[in-house]
């Protein structure tokens, strides 16, 4: 049963809402009603059309690497949040509603049961609302299992289909720098950085730029998300609540006790053949402008999670990460949780890391608010999901870009985000460079020749796609 009547539900000082809705329109209708308790159901099955064909064409919610991931149908719960205690009243919030939830979950993997997706601000005083998304019909694959999770109330646990839907047609949009802050404008934004650290206001600074443009009528926004993750396999490719990318950082995962994170700063672009590359790599990782760059992304990931967390282990020094676009200076770090924190709990202490904000952080954050003139929304915010358990997992919204939305809820522009961390030695126009390489796989998966024919093949319509299923 669909509720005729989706409404504000609670609403907390700092300006934080919990809505219970079934549509995809949020109304601001007020209700006394406190949300029911979902009714959860998990089963295996025996295989799995491609997650993205199953989604949403407007609002895909999807968050997947290499074969495995979770894809989101309907919308039985959406939580906003705002303010700087955004993700701790997320994380309370969510205790809540897990610890009321009756889950029957046959699989229990991580993604299995009960899932919320999220997608939150990166700075506390954005104009964008923060997110957590509890679908009606939850896919999932993990290490060769596949399942799937209804989601409701008791009466209507069963009473959604997951019908795959052909892709669209791919299509092309010209994205362009806004008029007042291109590259010139970043790059005299850089100088100013370079000018505050030499003054010693900050260490490092992260900049970021934006281009944008406008999605033709009718876009299916979920190519973009196909093409991502086809272009960039190894990197965690994410569609929530508009907010698209594949982003290589792992902000933190946290997996019955143990908490890994993988921490990413400095960079290079890639050569233009074997030699070229190799050579590209070994300059990365000697150039002490990118390892000091490094360092202190690395540095403020540990000092926050210290808290959390106990026989934390890292390398010494980074080892060079390749995508497709770019060499990265990476560290992978791992640890024991104490204390019992959720993952919300975690991506609330270690947002935001110097990767995305730099040194001194309260520096940092003023500098950005200063130097960038406008509102990065949830790009290099904390994205992804939590369990019903508190694990999850959690990337940093890079390589992304986020639709805006008509009121009748029709995709028609796009924001693509790309920053660069700034130390002392930064040069602009390197800098501008290097977000140029960054904004690469959502320009290019944007910049797609229209095929000959509109959509893609799909399997048939799988079994376990109707209620009469019995599932
Ligand atoms: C801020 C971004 O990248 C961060 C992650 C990896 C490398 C970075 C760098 O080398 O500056 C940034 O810290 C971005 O992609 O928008």
């Amino acid at each position: 049963m669909h509720d005729e009547h989706p409404g504000r539900v609670d609403a907390t000082p700092s300006g934080s809402r919990i809505l219970r809705r079934y549509d995809v329109e949020v109304t601001d209708q007020k209700s006394d009603a406190h949300p029911a308790p979902l009714t959860v159901k998990t089963t295996r099955i025996d295989d799995i059309t491609p997650l993205l064909t199953l989604v949403d064409p407007r609002r895909p919610l999807a968050f997947v690497r290499r074969n495995d991931g979770i894809a989101g149908v309907g919308t039985a719960l959406r939580l906003e949040f705002s303010g700087p205690r955004r993700m701790q009243e997320a994380a309370q919030a969510w205790r809540e509603i897990a610890a009321a939830a009756e889950i029957d979950d046959e699989v229990g993997l991580g993604g299995s049961g009960l899932v919320a997706f999220g997608s939150f601000a990166f700075d506390d005083f954005s104009g964008d609302v923060s997110v957590l998304l509890v679908p009606r019909i939850v896919l999932g694959h993990r290490d060769g299992v596949h399942w799937i999770t209804r989601i409701g109330s008791a009466s209507d646990v069963a009473s959604e289909n997951a019908d795959p839907a052909t892709l669209g047609a791919e299509f092309s949009v010209a994205l362009r720098a806004p008029e007042s802050f291109g590259p010139t404008e970043y790059a005299a934004a850089v100088t100013a950085a370079t000018e505050s650290i030499g003054r010693g206001e900050v260490s490092k600074v992260v900049l970021a730029r934006y281009l944008e443009g406008a999605l033709p009528a009718g876009a299916d926004v979920r190519v973009l998300a196909a093409d991502l993750a086809t272009a960039y396999p190894d990197t965690y490719t994410f569609a929530i609540d508009g907010l698209i990318g594949s982003s290589p950082e792992t902000l933190v995962c946290s997996e019955g006790g143990e908490v890994t994170a993988r921490v990413l700063a400095g960079s290079a672009a890639r050569g233009t053949d074997a030699r070229s590359d190799a050579q590209a790599a070994t300059d990365l990782a000697t150039s002490p402008k990118d390892l000091d760059e490094h360092a202190f992304a690395l540095q403020s990931l540990l000092q926050s999670l210290a808290p959390h967390a106990t026989d934390i282990v890292t390398a010494e020094t980074p080892f060079t990460l390749r995508l497709p676009n770019v060499w990265h200076l990476a560290s992978d770090v791992r640890g024991r949780l104490t204390g019992g924190a959720s993952s919300l709990d975690l991506i609330g202490a270690l947002h935001p890391t110097a990767a995305v904000a730099g040194t001194p952080t309260p520096a940092a954050l003023e500098a950005i608010r200063r130097l960038e003139p406008f509102d990065r929304g949830r790009y290099a915010g904390p994205v992804g999901w939590v369990g019903a358990d508190g694990d999850g997992e959690w990337a940093i919204a890079l390589r992304c870009a986020q639709v805006t939305y008509s009121a009748s809820g029709d995709p028609v522009s796009i924001r693509a985000f790309a920053g660069a961390g700034i130390v002392a030695e930064s040069d602009p126009a390197r800098e501008v460079a290097e977000t140029t390489m960054k904004l690469k796989p959502v320009v290019d998966a944007l910049s797609r020749a229209v095929p000959e024919e509109p959509g893609r093949p799909l399997p048939a319509r799988p079994a376990w796609a109707s209620p009469a299923a019995g599932l």
